[in-house]
């Protein structure tokens, strides 16, 4: 491991540099020489011991430093995941938790959160089909990310609004909200009523897509991750006038340990391409193609038909959905999530995220 010094004085864990109640640092890192270097180094059977120009002294537990050094981070992940085909999650049984222990105890919010964690999605049985009973759960876990759709969302094939999701067309896989800056990080689907055929809700491993695609064509993987483009929402139907426009890589990752924390796929929502140059473009659909053709595996779709009593949440972020064609009277009801809030739930019940 190898430490700067002006890293060194910065995070000084003394009384005078950081609170520890608060867990903020009062020291100004403005006023660090950035040619810092301390007077003297000690070391004992546990501890470091700096002693600044100044007389100020900085001691460092050995096992903090390990902890949380950049060689320590690189090796580690911030979110451990299970990548999944539609075998992989099959053959995992995760179980479903049951409304009651979802809203009564922290070990079933528990073990729905860590299931959620895991594989980008999760469900609850026997929730009362309702809109409300649908919102209370979303409260237990997070805030309900309030979006041009609305707080809580209850829809049907009526094209209300100037997108195909309200008709009873086919919907290839994608991710919602691509023409957000930061497109909505869980999503949560009730299906209240079906009465007819067809309908069945697609999901998809994005990040397991990806990983193929990074042993297969590392310098496509490499690709999606650095080129950004944009993706829009242009609505202008009767009371509904949106533009959004979002812009970023289709893969996004750390880049000091190259893990995928959000994928931007929606071939509907796409904007225009202008952001790529010429002797770029080409090679950009080739990996496009890559990656779709990996999303399109008939091994890697996860069927499931949603019914009144049995909500998923999926991780918007990571995991794909679509929907088949349907017949009939069809209403689902859910909502989006703020993504650092159930990831808050999640910390403060003892799980890694
Ligand atoms: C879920 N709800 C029906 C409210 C919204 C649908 C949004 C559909 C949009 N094309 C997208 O993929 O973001
Ligand atoms: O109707 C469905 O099952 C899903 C439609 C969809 O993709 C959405 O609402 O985001
Ligand atoms: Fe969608």
């Amino acid at each position: 491991m190898r430490f700067d010094y002006v890293w060194l004085r910065d995070h000084c864990r003394s009384a005078s540099c950081y609170n520890s109640k608060t867990h903020q640092r009062s020291l100004d890192t403005a006023s660090v020489d950035l040619c810092i270097k301390p007077k003297t180094i000690h070391l004992d059977e546990t501890t470091l011991f700096f002693t600044w120009s100044d007389g100020h002294v900085t001691r460092y537990d050995l096992k903090w430093l390990v902890k949380n050094s950049y060689e320590g981070q690189k090796q580690k992940v911030i979110q451990p995941r299970i990548l999944w085909n539609a075998e992989i999650y099959q053959q995992a049984q995760v179980p479903s938790v049951d409304f009651q222990s979802f809203l009564e105890t922290n070990e079933g919010l528990k073990k729905f959160l860590q299931n959620f964690l895991l594989y980008g999605i999760a469900f609850v049985e026997n929730v009362p089909p309702t809109q409300e009973h649908t919102q209370k759960l979303a409260e237990r876990i997070s805030l309900i990310r309030e979006t041009i759709y609305g707080r809580m969302w209850y829809f049907t094939s009526d094209f209300s609004r100037g997108d195909t999701a309200y008709t009873k067309l086919a919907l290839d896989r994608h991710t919602d909200t691509t023409y957000f800056q930061e497109p909505c990080g869980i999503q949560v689907f009730h299906c209240l009523k079906h009465e007819g055929t067809g309908g069945r809700t697609l999901l998809v491993d994005g990040f397991y897509a990806a990983e193929q695609v990074l042993q297969k064509a590392p310098e496509e993987f490499e690709l999606l991750s650095k080129v950004p483009l944009k993706h829009e929402y242009i609505e202008d139907t009767g009371q509904c006038r949106n533009h959004m426009i979002g812009i970023g890589p289709v893969l996004n990752i750390y880049p000091w340990n190259k893990e995928l924390y959000l994928i931007r796929y929606n071939n509907y929502d796409r904007a225009v391409i202008n952001t790529i140059p010429y002797d770029v473009v080409h090679r950009w659909y080739r990996a496009h193609r890559t990656l779709t053709a990996e999303l399109r595996r008939p091994e890697n779709e996860f069927w499931v038909k949603l019914k009144p009593g049995r909500v998923l949440f999926i991780d918007n972020w990571r995991v794909l959905h679509g929907r088949e064609c349907f017949t009939g009277y069809r209403q689902l009801c859910g909502c989006y999530l703020t993504r650092d809030d159930v990831l808050n739930t999640a910390r403060l019940l003892g799980l890694q995220a």
